[in-house]
């Protein structure tokens, strides 16, 4: 230690210093979420994914020092959920089937150590938990490829009580130290969709007939559409039943893009109906933000 240096005593004076400064901040920010409630109206907690993916974004590009990015966002997780339950009741439906696919693990890492988590053994149940109001949110797998009796299929329908995609998990694999890694899961509610800047969406078709996946792809490209991945859900009827399609596509649609009039002007002889299912706010891809292994070498910065 050099002359100069200040004395154990005196850094834990700041360190106390500063951890009034922060308790008072948190102490503020927590009165504004109530008023944000009164601000919102009689509505329950109503979840904004994208902006909460807008504040995280703004914070990390702001970031400097070796508090590894992976912590803040852990910290402001907590500050998210803690807001949404000062708004009005909060609660989540989680699928738990008692195999490596339930989502509890990563619920938790989400929405922070008070939000209520109900457990259910389907994903349909999920979505019916969220369709008849007795959960604010619900967490599902992603869809999969060869999947005989998808859960998305209850989402091609109209109306104020079908459940859409709002969010991906997780934000920040680093940040989610019970989420088995490699492990997604899509967040459904609902509230509208909205866009964050960087997102992707998600619809499901109708076809009149079955088509091949190179016929798939030809028919949303000539529309201006490049699907990132299309699942289908083929028609118990082998000859000439409909299929459903979800399609995941780059960016964020909402029913009046012009591309989905010119693939239903285009191709109506082929499909028969589309819904706009939702869109999530893309997760953090960069390391170390991904990678816990990383997250800890941010420490190490000079
Ligand atoms: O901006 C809002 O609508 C809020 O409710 C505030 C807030 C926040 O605490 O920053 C809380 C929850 C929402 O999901 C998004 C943001």
């Amino acid at each position: 230690m050099d002359q100069g240096d200040p004395s154990l005593d005196e850094l834990r004076s700041e360190i106390d210093r500063i951890d009034d400064a922060l308790h008072d901040l948190l102490m503020r920010r927590t009165e504004v979420s109530r008023k944000v409630r009164d601000a919102k109206g009689d509505t329950p907690a109503v979840i904004r994914p994208a902006r909460e993916v807008q504040v995280l974004r703004r914070l990390l590009g702001r970031h400097r020092g070796s508090l590894p990015g992976a912590v803040l966002v852990r910290i402001w997780r907590e500050i998210f959920s803690d807001s949404l339950a000062q708004q009005g009741p909060f609660s989540v439906a989680v699928l738990n089937d008692g195999s490596e696919a339930s989502l509890v693990g990563m619920a938790r890492d989400h929405f922070g150590i008070l939000t209520p988590i109900q457990e259910h053994s389907s994903p349909l149940r999920v979505v019916n938990a969220v369709a008849e109001g007795e959960a604010s949110v619900g967490l599902v797998p992603p869809p999969e490829h060869e999947s005989a009796d998808p859960w998305w299929r209850y989402l091609a329908r109209e109306g104020n009580d079908v459940p859409r995609v709002i969010s991906r998990l997780p934000l920040a694999a680093a940040a989610t130290p019970s989420t088995p890694p490699g492990q997604s899961g899509l967040m459904i509610g609902l509230v509208p969709p909205e866009s964050s800047g960087e997102d992707s969406s998600y619809l499901i078709v109708e076809t009149r007939s079955h088509l091949s996946r190179g016929a798939l792809k030809e028919l949303f490209e000539k529309s201006g559409l490049s699907p990132d991945n299309i699942y289908v859900q083929r028609s118990a009827d082998s000859g000439h039943g409909e299929d459903l399609l979800m399609v995941e596509l780059p960016g964020f649609i909402t029913d009046d893009d012009e591309r989905l009039n010119t693939l239903m002007d285009i191709e109506g002889e082929r499909l028969n109906a589309l819904w706009v299912v939702g869109s999530y706010p893309l997760p953090f891809q960069a390391s170390p933000l991904s990678e816990p292994q990383a997250a800890q070498k941010e420490r190490e910065k000079p």
